[in-house]
């Protein structure tokens, strides 16, 4: 039985004093039967991971190399996030390969650095508006979950998150039925790759999940939780997504 995870992405939004942010989820943040995380600027992680004391595996990091180490100005390597205490990695989000360039491939090799630095990685897909309005979507997700995701993937080292970019930030949000059918072909896809490990990988969904529609999403076929952006910034709002994926149970 794969747990319920919702994740939160802090993207480059948060410092010291929103980590009050953190403390002010209390019972939500105790929520025994889901998995919470949450992935703060690289500047954050280790005061987030202190912050939470025993449970560190609730912090994530936002990107890393795929290098351990070297002449890479600016970068953050996988082991100095799980120095810091992160146990998570997002990788291959849609703003890292749109203002970064990065490719499948380049996310294929820093998730398998994640993966040998014992980090789980949430690894990211989805298609563009264009790709589907022109019917591409199951296509382009496919091949993105083929060339970002490296041999030995398991459900202990690796969460796919399913975020159509016009989804992000703009209030729109999928059809249950155009999630569902998204998450059973990643699925299908999974199996046919990793045989019946995949069934133990999670699929989450993320773009635009808001208290107010959480509840609903969770509800859908194969929606293992979520990647939350914009409301896990505010305790307000990232509590009530968390009690919907409990109650969902
Ligand atoms: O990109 C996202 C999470 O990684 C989703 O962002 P929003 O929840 O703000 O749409």
């Amino acid at each position: 039985m794969r747990r319920k995870l919702v994740a939160g992405n802090w993207k480059m939004n948060g410092t010291n004093a929103d980590l009050k942010e953190i403390e002010a989820l209390g019972i939500a943040w105790a929520a025994p039967r889901v998995d919470i995380v949450v992935c703060p600027p690289a500047t954050l992680v280790s005061r987030m991971a202190f912050a939470l004391g025993g449970q560190r595996s609730r912090v994530g990091g936002q990107d890393c190399h795929a290098e351990a180490s070297g002449a890479h100005t600016g970068d953050i390597s996988a082991e100095m996030l799980k120095e810091s205490g992160a146990r998570y990695v997002i990788l291959g989000h849609s703003e890292r390969r749109a203002d970064h360039h990065e490719t499948d491939e380049m996310v294929r090799a820093k998730t398998e650095m994640a993966h040998k630095t014992g980090l789980t990685a949430i690894v990211c897909l989805g298609e563009t508006d264009a790709q589907r309005e022109a019917g591409e979507t199951l296509d382009i997700v496919a091949a993105q979950l083929a060339g970002s995701l490296p041999d030995g993937a398991t459900g202990a080292n690796t969460v796919v998150a399913y975020e159509p970019i016009w989804a992000i930030g703009t209030g729109k949000v999928p059809s249950l039925e155009q999630i569902g059918e998204v998450h059973e072909a990643l699925r299908t896809k999974l199996r046919e790759r990793f045989g019946d490990e995949a069934d133990a990988i999670r699929l989450l969904y993320g773009g635009s999940v808001k208290p107010d529609n959480a509840a609903e999403i969770f509800g859908g076929a194969d929606v293992d939780g979520a990647l939350v952006g914009g409301a896990s910034l505010k305790s307000t709002d990232f509590s009530p997504i968390i009690s919907a994926l409990e109650s969902s149970l």
